[in-house]
């Protein structure tokens, strides 16, 4: 546990700048634009294969955009890809002068089996919070890793953050293989990868690894390291990476991530769906932060920069609302199917409490302790105090130090929605103090 926590410090470092979430920030800088294009290019998303968020990871100058410029021509042979160069990928100026990846790039393809949404995160040590924002939306992720280098710090720190944002399925692509000629050197990168899996909990016996050239795959060169490789890979992710279990039958759920106007048309909220299905022209409800509640109805969806009948569990999407203003809503509201809502104020906690070192407080604190919760998209000023079996003599005089685990009850002014298993983030002035998950429901 330590070691894992320790390895999310820069992660959650990102999470400590004042009112934002990187997660959503950054996905909110990237996605707007597309949902105001998307109605206007009246393309339908079509959804006769399953839908899987996938992606690049692995450290820098190992070969993701690389291979994943190579996926789509290979792909793209096959009618099954539109072609991206490695300039349409990295197309950012900074990106094409330094030759890095900097922002994440969403690339979309399909196999026979399935359509995948490609997200090629950076390896750059310094744009790690871009790449749990991408990483955090997968359902399992291609690890690259150069044969010439062999594991390096953002291998396993990718590894590691892959996990804490629940990735569960990894497959790896040994890449650069046409620069290496001793065969043992590509067992032992093999067997140092299967090995590093296995430490961060992923199944390294077990995993599939396959060994090619992304570089030959993109030039048309040495097809037996080349595009038979990338045949290989795609198949491995397609078997290896279940298809994702989305709760499509409880009832719909999005957390308000944006909002905005669209002229014209009018008010459109963003998000990702957690769960449940939501059709078109579906009556919804909109709760918020002890608000009153909107009854309305959804006149339009967006997914993947085309008008859709309807949004699922999965995906990132836009919701136009009928007669409601721009103003009316706010970032932490939730989108959810009418009365299927219970909203809570008092419930358990089981907390981390970040230490110093990991960019949490410096000293420790007692009951009655009143920092900010983070809850989905919302933030709440909450109440820390002790489970009530505590003798209070003990209450009086306990301190919470950071680096501890501590149950405690959190008690919110605004009934908000609270589920079993919900993770929240506990922050004060600026920082992240702790991260905890709700244990019990208490009011
Ligand atoms: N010899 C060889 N070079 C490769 C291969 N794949 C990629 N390269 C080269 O490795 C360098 C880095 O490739 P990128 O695809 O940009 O690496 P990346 O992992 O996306 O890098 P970041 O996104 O910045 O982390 C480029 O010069 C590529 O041409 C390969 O299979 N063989
Ligand atoms: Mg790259």
């Amino acid at each position: 546990m330590p070691a894992a926590i320790r390895g999310l410090t820069p992660f959650l470092r990102t999470l400590s700048r004042p009112h934002t979430n990187p997660l959503q920030a950054s996905f909110r800088r990237q996605n707007a634009a597309p949902f105001v294009n998307a109605w206007r290019s009246y393309a339908s998303f079509d959804r006769n294969k399953t839908h899987v968020n996938i992606g690049t990871i692995g450290h820098v100058d190992h070969g993701k955009t690389t291979l994943s410029a190579a996926i789509t021509k290979r792909q793209a042979d096959q009618g099954l890809a539109n072609f991206l160069d490695y300039g349409s990928i990295d197309k950012a100026p900074e990106e094409r002068k330094r030759g890095i990846t900097i922002a994440t790039a969403h690339i979309e393809y399909q196999t026979e089996k399935r359509h995948y949404c490609h997200v090629d995160c950076p390896g750059h040590a310094d744009y790690i919070k871009n790449m749990i924002t991408g990483a955090a939306n997968m359902d399992g992720a291609i690890i690259v890793v150069a044969a010439s280098d062999g594991q390096m710090p953002q291998t396993r720190e990718h590894l590691l953050l892959a996990r804490q944002v629940g990735v569960q399925k990894i497959v790896v692509f040994v890449n650069k293989v046409d620069a290496i000629d001793d065969p043992e050197m590509l067992e032992l990168v093999e067997m140092e990868m299967r090995e590093l899996l296995s430490t961060y909990g992923f199944e390294g016996d077990e995993t599939p690894v396959i060994m090619g050239s992304a570089l030959c795959a993109l030039e048309n060169k040495r097809p037996e390291i080349g595009e038979t490789k990338i045949d290989e890979l795609l198949k491995a992710v397609d078997d290896w990476i279940p298809d994702p279990q989305r709760d499509l039958d409880k009832p719909f759920l999005m957390s308000i991530e944006d909002v905005f106007s669209i002229a014209g048309r009018g008010t459109v909220a963003s998000g990702r769906v957690e769960r449940g299905t939501l059709k078109r022209e579906e009556e919804i409800e909109i709760v918020g932060k002890g608000d009153e509640s909107i009854k309305t109805k959804v006149t339009d969806i967006e997914i993947f920069k085309k008008s859709a009948d309807r949004a699922q569990a999965g995906d990132s999407t836009g919701l136009l609302l009928r007669s409601v203003r721009r103003e009316d809503l706010r970032r932490g509201m939730i989108v959810a199917k009418p009365g299927s809502l219970k909203a809570h104020t008092t419930f358990m906690l089981s907390l981390y409490v970040l230490s110093k070192d990991e960019g949490g407080r410096h000293k420790g604190f007692h009951e009655n302790y009143k920092p900010q919760m983070y809850l989905r998209t919302a933030d709440e000023s909450v109440t820390l105090t002790f489970p009530e079996d505590m003798p209070r003599e003990e209450r009086k005089s306990k301190m919470v130090m950071p680096g501890d685990n501590v149950e405690m009850v959190a008690e919110i002014f605004h009934p908000a929605p609270v589920e079993i298993g919900q993770r929240v983030n506990i922050r004060e002035g600026g920082r992240t103090v702790a991260t905890g998950i709700v244990t019990r429901i208490i009011k």
